[in-house]
């Protein structure tokens, strides 16, 4: 089954656009899970178990995993989430980007050995550096398009000789140079509900990861309206820290549920207005 199809598929069979993100870190886990044989495996469980019905991909980012030499518990983590998430999406976020010889090693790592339905990469190299992840077919190449961070005006939002931000230019590449393989997917933060909009209408279905909703303040009604298909899907909308932290005691996975669960129902309250309101 192709990345494009699985992704449609979770989104329908979980009636959830909620993607939660695994960024484990040390200082902020319980004291109880602090103290486990592998911490990290042991968090991202009891939130995987507790987030499970609200959610339609897990998105684990690799720098938390490396940075604490615990890249063992980040593969613990793939297996697991194959064993008891079968139709969630994972997306390894590594935001790979080198010389094609490079990168295929980056795509093998992500794809052969973690064996993640997609990962993140940086196209900022030009597009032959892609090519070594699109070239997996059957996988999702996830593009850094316009992310959410403060500083992403700086070279992301300069002004091409044909009038378009670099950001546009990069989603129409996306579209129409670099997607042979139909397994592209574009990352675009949930702070520039206005630049989502813009993509949107230069990508036609393509998906879009959208980071920055919870922790980063961005405007969930407002990237839903920017972002949404007309069949109601094609976004996946990214909570970490927000789900993640949302207690910081013993009931920290009862809170991340309660959490991915608000989440949830707003985007579907928020679906429901859009969809109708174009219906009328
Ligand atoms: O533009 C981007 C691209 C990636 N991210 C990643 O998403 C999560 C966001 O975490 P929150 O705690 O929900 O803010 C994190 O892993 C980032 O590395 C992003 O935020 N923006």
């Amino acid at each position: 089954m192709t990345f494009i199809t699985q992704l449609q598929s979770s989104w329908e069979s979980t009636a959830s656009m909620v993607c939660v993100g695994l960024d484990p870190q040390m200082d902020r886990l319980p004291a109880s899970i602090r103290t486990a044989g592998k911490p990290f495996l042991e968090f991202n469980k009891r939130i995987i178990d507790a987030t499970l019905p609200y959610a339609c991909a897990y998105k684990p980012q690799f720098a938390y995993f490396a940075a604490e030499n615990r890249l063992d518990e980040l593969l613990q983590t793939m297996d697991y989430l194959r064993e008891v998430a079968p139709g969630r999406i994972v997306i390894l976020d590594a935001k790979r980007g080198d010389i094609g010889s490079t990168a295929d090693q980056y795509a093998r790592e992500a794809f052969e050995f973690y064996k993640a339905h997609a990962v993140t990469v940086n196209p900022y190299m030009g597009g032959d550096t892609l090519l070594p992840f699109t070239r997996f077919a059957e996988k999702g190449v996830v593009v850094l398009c316009k992310t959410s961070n403060p500083g992403s005006a700086e070279l992301q939002d300069l002004i091409l000789e044909n009038g378009d931000p670099l950001y546009l230019e990069v989603a129409k590449r996306a579209a129409r140079d670099w997607n042979a393989n139909r397994n592209l997917c574009l990352v675009v933060g949930a702070t520039y509900p206005k630049e989502l909009a813009r993509i949107r209408e230069s990508v036609g279905e393509m998906p879009l990861l959208v980071p920055g909703i919870g922790a980063q303040g961005g405007d969930l009604e407002a990237t839903l309206r920017a972002g949404l298909r007309a069949d109601g899907w094609g976004l996946l909308i990214n909570s970490s820290r927000g789900i993640l932290y949302a207690s910081s005691g013993d009931d920290f996975a009862e809170a991340a549920g309660a959490a991915a669960r608000e989440l949830q129902e707003a985007c579907l309250s928020f679906q429901k207005n859009i969809l109708q309101e174009a219906a009328q």
